[in-house]
């Protein structure tokens, strides 16, 4: 999809990836209304890009997406504004061991709830116009990792919704196209996170793995959004080896229900 002239909705757009996935947008054309639950910042951002893109381009509206009314809110004035939803970014999350059902609110049960309501105005079998879903999870989402399990289990549960529904054999009659973004660490506020187990991890991972800026990872979402065929992707993004698509098969190694999970790039 060419995001020119295509409406959007995405969540934690006030800063860190957020905000440089609705910066890529507005540069190649497209209108976006932006969500957070952090109002000073989200209005700071949204006047900043008011003056950089026009004042009919981006739009802030507060909203905390752990709050179920609060999230159907923002999401229908993005559909009252533009009329139209085409794209739907679910990015808000957080990193917090130590209140996981906060974590697990923010990071799973908002990209759920975001992804229904976007299915369901999306849906061309009940009058929509298609679109995609962008689900941001994680290389966490991917892998184990004992500094941040709850973190860890919320980004799996998010591939595991969003590769789901992509698999739906409506999807093709929804015309919804459902992709996961899996990014290595970035230089965001999310990095400099205290509440961690073994926090002497996180020094060794980044001296070994390196941390990418947020504009690569937010250009790999433009990929996400332009390639057409891509219902289902997983986009792991890392800083040695770029943006690459997992290949996600399912396995039935004895015939019965022995099923293993294969990825190849
Ligand atoms: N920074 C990193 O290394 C990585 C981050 N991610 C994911 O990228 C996404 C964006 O994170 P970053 O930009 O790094 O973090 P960030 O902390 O810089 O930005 C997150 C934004 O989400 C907002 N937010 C948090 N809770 C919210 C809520 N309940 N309702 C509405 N907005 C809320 C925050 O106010 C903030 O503006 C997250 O889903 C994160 O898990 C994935 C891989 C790596
Ligand atoms: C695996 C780390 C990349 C996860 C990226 C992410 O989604 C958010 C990162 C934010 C802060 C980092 C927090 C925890 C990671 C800590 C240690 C990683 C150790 C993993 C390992 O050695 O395998």
């Amino acid at each position: 999809m060419d995001p020119q002239g295509k409406s959007v909705f995405l969540t934690g757009g006030a800063q860190g990836l957020g905000r440089g996935i609705v910066e890529k947008l507005l540069s190649l054309g497209a209108k976006v209304l932006f969500c957070d639950v952090d109002v000073e910042r989200g209005k700071a951002t949204e006047s900043e890009l008011q003056t950089q893109y026009g004042a009919d381009v981006v739009f802030f509206h507060p909203a905390d997406v752990s709050d179920d009314e609060q999230h159907k809110a923002a999401f229908g004035m993005a559909v009252s504004k533009f009329e139209t939803v085409d794209i739907c970014v679910n990015n808000a999350g957080i990193l917090n061991e130590s209140n996981w059902e906060k974590v697990m609110a923010i990071n799973a049960g908002a990209v759920i709830r975001g992804s229904l309501l976007a299915l369901e105005h999306m849906r061309r079998d009940r009058g929509g116009r298609g679109g995609v879903i962008i689900n941001v999870a994680s290389i966490a989402g991917l892998n184990v990792n004992p500094a941040c399990p709850t973190y860890c289990a919320s980004k799996h549960a998010v591939i595991g919704f969003t590769t789901s529904w992509a698999m739906s054999p409506g999807q093709k009659d929804h015309a919804v196209r459902w992709c996961c973004l899996c990014p290595d660490a970035m230089e965001t506020s999310m990095l400099k996170v205290t509440d961690i187990h073994y926090p002497e991890m996180l020094e060794e991972y980044l001296k070994d793995n390196g941390v990418m800026s947020v504009s690569q990872v937010a250009d790999a979402v433009m990929k996400l959004i332009q390639d057409p065929d891509n219902n289902g992707a997983i986009l792991e993004v890392t800083l040695k080896k770029g943006a690459r698509y997992r290949r996600r098969q399912v396995v039935d190694r004895d015939g019965v229900n022995d099923l293993v999970i294969m990825d190849t790039y």
